[in-house]
């Protein structure tokens, strides 16, 4: 028996993520565009997306609001527009997959808070191999402990808004609770002295069009451990939320995370 598809609403329709996840989408058979948001003012709302996203006509408009249904929202826009839409899904009863990052805790423990109302999965990578990445990153930060000097090194495309990345953080904050420190130094630049034991370095790289990528240096004395990931495209990202939009519908409202899709960490 078929199914009826699984209907999507894009947030950020014309970004990069957004018009490559709809060209995902249009060539999934479980899978249905129901609506393309944007900004206010975008100036191409009323226009059919399909073109903009080199499909031939899809039927749905580019629009600033969610009027029809959907089964699903997935969020890859800025953090103003994923604090725009959230409410919506959380008063129409609407699963929310979010990708934007970038969010200030105070909009991200309001965003959080929407899980007591609906299914809500927030991630700053959807990759499979980056969430592989984070696994390993704790095993390996648990085993070496705070003799390792961690170091992440983040390289990503010039038009990049936040830094470092939302993936550079969770990798970050994945380290620091598996050795138990909270000191966080982004760059270095002067007189700055002997590195301490338990701090954690972020470095951010902007160049040219970088999908992504990812290293953690786990430095010791006399040897060196280096764990890295790299984005070839976008594709990992937009196909790993399409699986976690397919993850939440039909779900109880509550907090999903990759690792509950993926079955990581046991
Ligand atoms: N979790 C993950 O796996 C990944 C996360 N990301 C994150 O996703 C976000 C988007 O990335 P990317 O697609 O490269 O960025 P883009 O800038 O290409 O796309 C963002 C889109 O959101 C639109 N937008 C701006 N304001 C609003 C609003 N208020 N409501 C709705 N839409 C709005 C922008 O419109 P306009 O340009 O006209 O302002 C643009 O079309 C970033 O935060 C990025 O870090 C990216 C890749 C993977
Ligand atoms: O802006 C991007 O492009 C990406 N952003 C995410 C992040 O900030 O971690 C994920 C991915 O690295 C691509």
């Amino acid at each position: 028996m078929n199914r009826a598809p699984l209907t999507i609403a894009m947030n950020g329709a014309t970004g990069r993520m957004g018009l490559r996840i709809i060209q995902l989408i249009a060539q999934a058979d479980d899978l249905a565009l129901a609506a393309a948001l944007d900004r206010p003012g975008h100036p191409q709302l009323g226009e059919d997306i399909g073109p903009m996203a080199g499909l031939n006509r899809l039927g749905v408009p580019l629009a600033d609001r969610l009027d029809g249904k959907a089964d699903v929202v997935i969020d890859f826009s800025t953090p103003e527009g994923t604090s725009a839409i959230a409410p919506v899904c959380a008063d129409r009863g609407i699963p929310l997959v979010v990708g934007t990052t970038g969010l200030e805790p105070g909009p991200r423990a309001d965003l959080e808070r929407l899980a007591d109302r609906i299914p809500l999965l927030i991630a700053a990578n959807f990759s499979k191999a980056v969430n592989v990445l984070m696994f390993l990153v704790g095993e390996a930060a648990r085993v070496l402990g705070p003799s390792a000097d961690i170091e992440i090194v983040e390289r990503h495309h010039r038009f990049k808004k936040d830094a470092p990345s939302g993936t550079a953080l969770r990798l970050a904050e994945v380290a620091a609770s598996a050795i138990g420190s909270d000191r966080f130094v982004h760059g270095r630049h002067g007189l700055v002295g002997e590195r301490p034991a338990g701090e954690i370095g972020l470095h951010a790289l902007r160049t040219g069009d970088n999908p992504g990528e990812h290293t953690v240096v786990f430095g010791l004395m006399g040897e060196c451990l280096e764990l890295s990931h790299r984005a070839l495209n976008r594709d990992g990202f937009a196909r790993g939320a399409l699986d976690a939009a397919r993850f939440l519908a039909g779900k109880p409202p509550g907090r999903y995370s990759m690792d509950d899709l993926l079955r990581l960490g046991g």
